[in-house]
């Protein structure tokens, strides 16, 4: 037996370890299958090049749990280790990974974002236990060894009887860590980390019944038998050619990895690209609608199926945070903090990639499955909406599969659209006037009355539309959007047409000074419109400009500084030809006041904005009027 001390400058490094990795002790498991896996692989390959003269068979990794002894078991079938490779890369390569770590980044240890996702590789054991053992047996002809140490510098190394090949990796849980020994625990970590590693891990067993042969007694019970307990799938559908795959296997694959979502997705895109870097993956688009929180069910980020995380915050754009599915990449490094990640190349690269797979398959879908894409529009324009806002790559190839969808159901590219409208949308000045609703019920009005002028009105209805209409403008040459109340419809779209007035300046000034009397001026700027006879009376409208500041403030982002606490203000927009008009110019003074607040509260009602008591107190005075 050998008795050694591992050469360290640190006096005892492992409370370090410790230490620094609390919170996130229980990526031990993790690192340990992962060498696990990796020793297999090796094996695999050199029994592929001929260099190992050995049967690779159909290994698999076992994790096991014996309470009694208080261990916790990683056992693989791997190239195992010679006494000479133990003292290599145990005592010397992966001790000073270790300390190389904790010397670089013992001061910054606070930032979590390091420590996380730091593979500590095989000495992250002692984060949980006090006693280590490796027992190995190389696929060498050599005797196994067993190497021991409790988390002090001193080790022993020692020959064994080991029969198969490979390594177990005993850790003799720490008093403080007892959790590990708990099989849902353990059970939990695999199906987090280890769910699609690529070697199958087996944890205990499981039953399994039988199918009942076809001329079975109706009584006859189905047989039982145990079998091993395979817990993750070694070869998850992102790791396959697109070619071998099918709509179904997509969808299963959707299921295997949110087992709580019931809905299905509504397309996918696989990802596969290894030059100038490495990366595979399948994105998928849930419904989204209108709802854009995420809790749970992100994208997760994986490393050779390994899994490392879910907070792809910089790797995926922004945008792409509303999906969900799997991104694997061994050129993403993990040891850095969230800044460095977002300045780093490669990443900026991998997000550029993304965007691009994005916009290829939207597009895609918008040329050859029309129909299909326009069903599925109201559920993913949020995120094509805000990837035109806030991505300028994707923002230029968006033209080829953004769509404005009308009240009325048609959905038009911008191409479509600007040849529908451009005739009898373009003002006097030669601007192109699109015309949008938000809300289909509560606008009815002023769609109504733009229908009848022969407008086109969209319905752009999504959290971000503000934001997305104001990136139009600035992109597109001469073109202005405008809600369909955001004026009376005779000045939305603004024509050189003679205004003629039934009207004199005097009885105009008269008409105006009566109605500001009677009403709040504060909310309502009074405006006076020649109109024809059959426009309504009185409209109240919210000028465009306002109103898309405020929602942007509200919205977050853009929007003018302090607009987003501005109160609400309104134009009362008074059609002078109006029957109404006359009356209200010919009553004497004391009957004026009534007249006005009636048509007022009817305007009002229009636009949605009749409330609690004055709409009690409105429809009590119409039943009233009735009498
Ligand atoms: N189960 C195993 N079978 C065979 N060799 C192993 C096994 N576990 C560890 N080793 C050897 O010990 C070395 C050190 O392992 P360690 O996990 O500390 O670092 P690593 O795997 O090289 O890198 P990382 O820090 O990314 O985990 C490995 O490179 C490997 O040579």
């Amino acid at each position: 037996m050998t008795k050694g001390s591992i050469n360290v400058s640190v006096e005892n490094i492992f409370p370090l370890i410790k230490k620094f990795l609390y919170s996130d002790h229980e990526i031990f498991l993790r690192e340990l299958i992962s060498n696990a896996t990796d020793a297999t692989l090796k094996l695999k390959h050199l029994t592929n090049i001929g260099e190992a003269k050995v049967e690779y068979g159909n290994p698999k990794i076992e994790v096991k749990i014996d309470k009694d002894a208080g261990t916790l078991h990683i056992i693989d079938q791997g190239i195992g280790m010679t006494a000479e490779e133990v003292e290599k890369y145990i005592n010397q390569v992966a001790f000073s990974g270790a300390e190389e770590f904790l010397n670089q980044y013992k001061d910054s240890a606070k930032d979590s974002g390091i420590i996380g996702h730091f593979g500590l590789g095989f000495y992250s054991a002692f984060m949980v236990a006090d006693q280590v053992e490796i027992i190995t047996k190389s696929f060498k002809d050599e005797p196994a060894v067993k190497w021991s140490c409790d988390g002090s510098p001193e080790f022993t190394l020692e020959e064994t009887k080991k029969a198969e090949r490979g390594t177990e990796i005993i850790l003799h849980i720490a008093e403080d860590s007892k959790e590990f020994l708990d099989e849902h625990k353990i059970r939990e970590l695999l199906l987090k980390y280890n769910k699609f590693m690529p070697i199958p891990i087996q944890f205990g067993m499981k039953t399994e019944t039988l199918p009942l042969p076809e001329d079975a007694a109706e009584d006859a019970k189905p047989e039982t038998i145990e079998v091993e307990n395979i817990i993750n799938n070694p070869t998850p559908a992102w790791t396959k050619a697109p070619s071998e795959l099918t709509d179904e296997d997509y969808l299963n694959f959707y299921r295997e990895l949110y087992p709580m979502q019931f809905e299905e997705p509504l397309f996918w895109i696989h990802l596969n690209v290894d030059y100038p870097f490495n990366l595979s993956g399948i994105l998928f688009f849930p419904r989204i609608g209108n709802n854009v929180n995420i809790e749970k069910d992100k994208i997760q980020l994986y490393q050779n199926q390994v899994f490392v995380t879910d907070e792809v915050k910089g790797i995926v754009p922004d945008f792409l945070m509303l999906l969900r599915g799997v991104i694997d990449s061994p050129d993403i490094p993990l040891n850095v903090s969230r800044s460095y990640l977002q300045a780093d190349g490669a990443v900026k690269k991998i997000s550029q990639y993304i965007t691009k797979k994005v916009a290829d398959k939207m597009a895609s879908l918008a040329k050859n499955e029309r129909e299909e894409f326009e069903k599925k529009w109201n559920d993913i324009k949020v995120v094509l909406e805000y990837g035109v806002v806030s991505e300028e790559k994707f923002a230029e190839k968006s033209e080829k599969f953004m769509l404005f969808p009308t009240v009325d159901g048609k959905y038009f590219t911008w191409e479509e659209l600007n040849e529908k409208i451009k005739d009898h949308q373009t003002n006097k000045d030669g601007k192109l006037v699109v015309l949008y609703a938000s809300h289909q019920d509560q606008q009815d009005a002023y769609i109504q009355a733009a229908q009848e002028k022969g407008y086109e009105v969209l319905l752009l209805d999504s959290p971000i539309a503000s934001h997305f209409i104001q990136k139009l403008e600035q992109e597109k040459e001469n073109v202005t959007f405008a809600r369909v109340d955001a004026d009376h419809v005779q000045n939305l779209i603004k024509k050189d047409e003679p205004i003629l007035s039934k009207l004199s300046d005097e009885q105009k000034e008269s008409l105006k000074t009566s109605i500001e009397n009677s009403i709040n001026k504060q909310t309502y700027t009074v405006q006076l419109e020649d109109l024809s006879l059959s426009d309504a009376p009185f409209v109240i409208t919210q000028p465009e400009f306002m109103r898309r500041m405020k929602e942007m403030q509200q919205m977050g982002g853009g929007g003018m500084f302090g607009m987003g606490n501005f109160p609400e203000m309104y134009n009362l927009v008074v059609n002078t030809n109006s029957e109404l008009a006359n009356e209200i110019l010919n009553k004497p003074e004391e009957e004026k006041a009534p007249l006005i607040n009636q048509a007022l509260d009817l305007a009002k009602l229009s636009q949605n904005l009749l409330k609690g008591k004055e709409l009690t107190d409105f429809v009590k005075r119409s039943f009233e009027m009735l009498k």
